[in-house]
This record gives structure tokens, C-alpha cells and sequence, in this order.
């Protein structure tokens, strides 16, 4: 398997209290990932941990590249190829879609190389292609999504992660993002991890699941198979 993100032995917590025990993880280069778990399981401290908002206090994260990620600040990931949508989307809502968008690309040097990934944003995501001069506010809850996963793509990340995508969504518009997902890693192939409550939207649209349950991955397997799971469902995930 080429590891398109490998983590070892990864520890990690809140002061000096682990939440996380040593979880290794190997998501493949090109295929979606879908992290699932009950609340408080540590979906999300997973995330900050890869993300470098929180550090590790033992093991280590590495890109396929082969680049430790382990102890990068949080403000340089992107430009080693990791980004973030974040919960709650972090859509600037003053900002129109354009702007949003444009931020996202912000830090890349070549300005023509930005352009063009303006341009393959809208083509992917044609509701904001329609939407260009709207405020953030202005945009539905699928629309605001849709922006923010644009946002990170503007970045032309290798690694995209994802908080939540389906949080606050109806089905048909989770079903449309996460599509988008699949879409995106056909064409790119782009690397995901997403972190999901959903476990029946994330299990369809992902290619690897992996359960985790009070900071230990529980089951890591073909995410069709875990989906049939119906032990491993009651037991871990509550239906
Ligand atoms: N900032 C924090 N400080 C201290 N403990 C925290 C903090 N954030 C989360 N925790 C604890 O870490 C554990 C895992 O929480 P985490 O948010 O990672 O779980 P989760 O699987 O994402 O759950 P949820 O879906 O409810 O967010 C919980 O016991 C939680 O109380």
C-alpha cells in the first residue's frame, strides 16, 4: 500500500490526559478514508493531531511523500499539502464566494497556477459558479460547504481532511458533497480522511473505514465490509 498519510504509534491528548493511544493508520494514496466512531471516541482530536493543532506526545505522521509532518507548525501544512475543511465550514461569511476562494490559493507563489485552479473550482462546483459575487452569508448550507471544500482545493492540497462535511446537512445535499468527494478523487487523485457522525453516508462514498472507539482504532477495513458489520455497528456505533 502507498501511504498517502501513515501514522505510527500515534499519542495524543489535552494536558496529560491521552485521548488518543497509539493509533496507527495508513491511508492510501488516491482512495477516501472514513473515520467513524461514537461521540467523544476521538474523531476529531485525530484530526487536530494530524493537522498539527495538537502535537503528539509519542509516535509519528508522515505524508507518502515521506515528509514527517509530526512537528510542523499548523500554518505551514498547506504548503506541504495538507488542508483542512474545517467544522462549521469556516466560510468567511462577510467575503463573497470569489473571495473566499481566492483566499484559499493566497499563499501559492505562482499566480497563473492559481488562476487556473480558480477556473477548475467553478468547473467542479457549478452552484458557485453561478454564485460568484455572494456574500458567505447569502449561500445555503450545501452552497457553504461546497465553498469550503473549494477553499481547500484552491491550495491544490495532496492530502484533504475533512471535519464533519454532512454536519447540519439535509441527505440530498450530503449525498451531493460527498460525490463531490468521489469525483474529485477520480479526477486528482487526491488523498482523504474524512471524520463523519454520518456513518452511513461516509461508509458509501469511502473506500477505507476505520472505527474508532475511546482512542483506539477498533476495525480498519474495505468500508463496504465494515458497513455490513452489524456486530461491529451495535457495538461501536449505536444502530
Ligand atoms: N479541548 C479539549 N480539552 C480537553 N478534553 C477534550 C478537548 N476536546 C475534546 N476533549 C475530550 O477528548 C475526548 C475525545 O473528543 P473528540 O472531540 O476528539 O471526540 P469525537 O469522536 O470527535 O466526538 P464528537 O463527535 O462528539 O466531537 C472526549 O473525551 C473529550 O471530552
Amino acid at each position: 500500500m502507498t501511504g498517502g498519510l501513515v501514522l505510527e504509534g500515534v499519542t495524543a491528548g489535552y494536558g496529560s490526559v491521552p485521548v488518543l493511544h497509539g493509533i496507527n493508520l495508513s491511508v492510501e494514496k488516491g482512495s477516501i478514508t472514513a473515520v467513524v466512531g461514537a461521540n467523544g471516541a476521538g474523531k476529531t482530536t485525530l484530526l487536530r493531531t494530524v493537522t498539527g493543532q495538537l502535537r503528539p506526545t509519542a509516535g509519528s505522521i508522515r505524508l507518502g511523500t515521506g515528509k514527517d509532518l509530526t512537528r510542523v507548525p499548523v500554518e505551514e501544512m498547506v504548503r506541504h499539502g495538507v488542508a483542512l475543511v474545517p467544522e462549521g465550514r469556516g466560510v468567511i461569511t462577510e467575503l463573497t464566494v470569489e473571495e473566499n476562494l481566492r483566499l484559499g490559493g493566497l499563499w501559492r507563489k505562482d499566480r497563473r497556477a492559481a488562476a487556473a485552479m480558480l477556473t477548475r473550482t467553478y468547473e467542479l462546483f457549478e452552484p458557485l459558479d453561478r454564485r460568484r459575487k455572494a456574500a458567505g452569508h447569502q449561500l445555503s448550507g450545501g452552497e457553504r460547504q461546497m465553498l469550503a471544500l473549494g477553499r481547500a482545493l484552491m491550495a491544490a492540497p495532496a492530502l484533504l481532511l475533512l471535519d464533519e462535511p454532512s454536519l447540519g446537512l439535509a441527505p440530498k445535499v450530503t449525498a451531493q458533497i460527498l460525490g463531490m468527494l468521489r469525483r474529485l478523487r477520480d479526477d486528482t487523485g487526491l488523498t482523504v480522511l474524512l471524520i463523519e457522525q454520518n456513518v452511513r453516508s461516509a461508509l458509501t462514498v469511502a473506500d477505507h473505514g476505520v472505527v474508532l472507539n475511546l482512542g483506539r482504532i477498533v476495525a480498519s477495513r474495505a468500508a463496504a465490509e465494515l458497513a455490513e458489520d452489524t456486530d461491529l455497528r451495535h457495538t461501536y456505533l449505536g444502530f
